[in-house]
């Protein structure tokens, strides 16, 4: 595919725009149906990629769901009713499906293999086999099971008392989704507070999950019933228009059903420490989620510290922060991510390679990045390396190049955000 041209030279931003729904809420209320027994409806479902993984691997599972853009009907079957699929399991780009299908067929009792694109096959997998396996389940895959192509056979599982290493909602999902389907309580202790979505969905189908803090138990044998799932919009989608808006002159952005879920909000804060002006309106909660309109306008912006707790609930933000900080005046540090090499690109070496291509003054440090404000940025040929969140901080940055900017592999945003550029060009303002 040739490089596209991205939108540049333009004056300002200003209008409204409708949030689309929440990548990770949208993958779960598809996972919750299909293992929930009867229907389900989603409004407002994420027809990116990644979620269209997660539909069509459950449909392999023997699930009947109708999407039609926006709105999905899953007939759950109930737990017990997944069938062994016949094929493989192809979760495309998407490390959430994987990771949360497997604590589902941890306890199923049939063999299934699931693999996915280029970017999945580098990405750890260790983390979720382990508590499975001693959960009960018996999971193999490439280089001892750290990689893709995976096969498992569900058993009888056992719940289990588990601390993550590793501070991961996906791992805590997939733990609980397994613990669903043990034999006992099964509690997970994480070392930071991650996104509760999979806590508030087992309560909306009907279940019970104890949580205190940064531990969270389920009971195993629960019945999940389908219901009706209302999906905010995705802040992590929302912040590439919180950054352009605080960023571009003269700006005014209206951001619509904002998902403001607290596990989540860590871009808000750090835009807040930043000095930036946002108005937040929240809507009085028609769901377990809470959401709101978000008005924000350009500011002058300063640098910050962003570690420790924080990370983890703005821990898919931090591509767009990095590109924020390029524009603040001082120095931003960011550490305490070293999580970030491990999702669909290692997003320190691809941040840091892409921003200074287009003259940011930002280096790579062993958790994190350090970035040098106030710079000016130019024009240049940047890639996305086929990741949607680089994809995307990169066509902000172009807004504020003086120069041509030219994007590689800029289909990948189609994974969290196909309607981006639109969204983009439908706010911005030339001479
Ligand atoms: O549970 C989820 O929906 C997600 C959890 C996070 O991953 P980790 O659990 O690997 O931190 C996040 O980066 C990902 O985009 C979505
Ligand atoms: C890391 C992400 O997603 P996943 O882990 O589901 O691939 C993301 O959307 O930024």
């Amino acid at each position: 595919m040739e490089a596209k041209k991205l939108i540049t030279n333009i004056t300002s931003l200003s209008g409204t725009i409708n949030v689309p729904g929440d990548k990770s809420i949208s993958h779960r209320a598809v996972m919750f149906g299909s293992i929930a027994t009867g229907r389900t409806t989603v409004e407002n479902f994420l027809p990116g990629e990644d979620c269209l993984s997660t539909i069509s691997c459950f449909q392999k599972l023997g699930v009947r769901i109708r999407q039609e853009g926006t709105s999905v009907t899953v007939e759950g079957p109930g737990i017990e009713g997944l069938q062994e699929p016949k094929e493989i399991l192809d979760v495309g780009n998407s490390g959430t499906t994987i990771r949360l299908l497997m604590g589902i067929l941890a306890g199923r009792p049939f063999h299934s293999i699931l693999a996915g694109d280029e970017s999945i096959a580098k990405r750890p997998m260790t983390r979720v086999v382990r508590p499975l396996a001693e959960m009960g389940a018996t999971i193999d895959g490439r280089m001892g099971g750290e990689y893709t192509p995976l096969s498992i056979k569900g058993g009888a599982l056992k719940g289990i008392g588990y601390t993550l290493p590793v501070a991961s909602a996906q791992v805590k999902s997939a733990i609980l989704l397994a613990g669903l389907q043990s034999d006992g309580i099964t509690t997970v202790v994480e070392p930071e507070k991650t996104r509760d979505h999979t806590e508030r969905m087992i309560r909306m189908f009907g279940g019970r999950v104890e949580a205190d803090g940064k531990s969270v138990s389920v009971e195993g044998g629960q019945k999940l019933t389908g219901t009706h799932v209302l999906v905010p919009g995705d802040i992590s989608s929302a912040a590439f228009f919180l950054a352009a808006a605080s960023i571009v002159p003269d700006s005014t952005v209206v951001l619509q059903n904002v998902g403001l879920n607290p596990t989540r909000t860590g871009i808000i804060d750090v835009l807040g420490m930043m000095g930036a002006d946002m108005d937040i309106c929240g809507q009085p909660e028609s769901s377990s989620e809470p959401s709101g309109s978000i008005t924000v306008k350009t500011a002058g912006l300063r640098g910050t510290v962003i570690e420790g707790g924080l990370i983890p609930r703005l821990i898919d933000e931090i591509p767009i922060i990095a590109l924020i900080a390029t524009q603040a005046e001082g120095r931003t540090v960011i550490k305490d991510a070293k999580e970030l090499k491990v999702k669909e690109t290692n997003r320190i070496d691809t941040v840091v390679t892409e921003l200074r291509k287009l003259g940011a003054d930002i280096e790579a440090s062993e958790d994190g990045m350090v970035i040098h404000g106030g710079t000016p940025l130019h024009g240049g040929t940047v890639s996305s390396h086929g990741d949607h969140r680089i994809g995307m901080m990169l066509a902000i940055a172009a807004l504020i190049s003086k120069g041509e900017v030219y994007l590689e592999d800029s289909e990948a945003i189609n994974v969290s955000y196909p309607t981006f550029f639109e969204h983009l060009q439908s706010l911005t303002v030339h001479d």
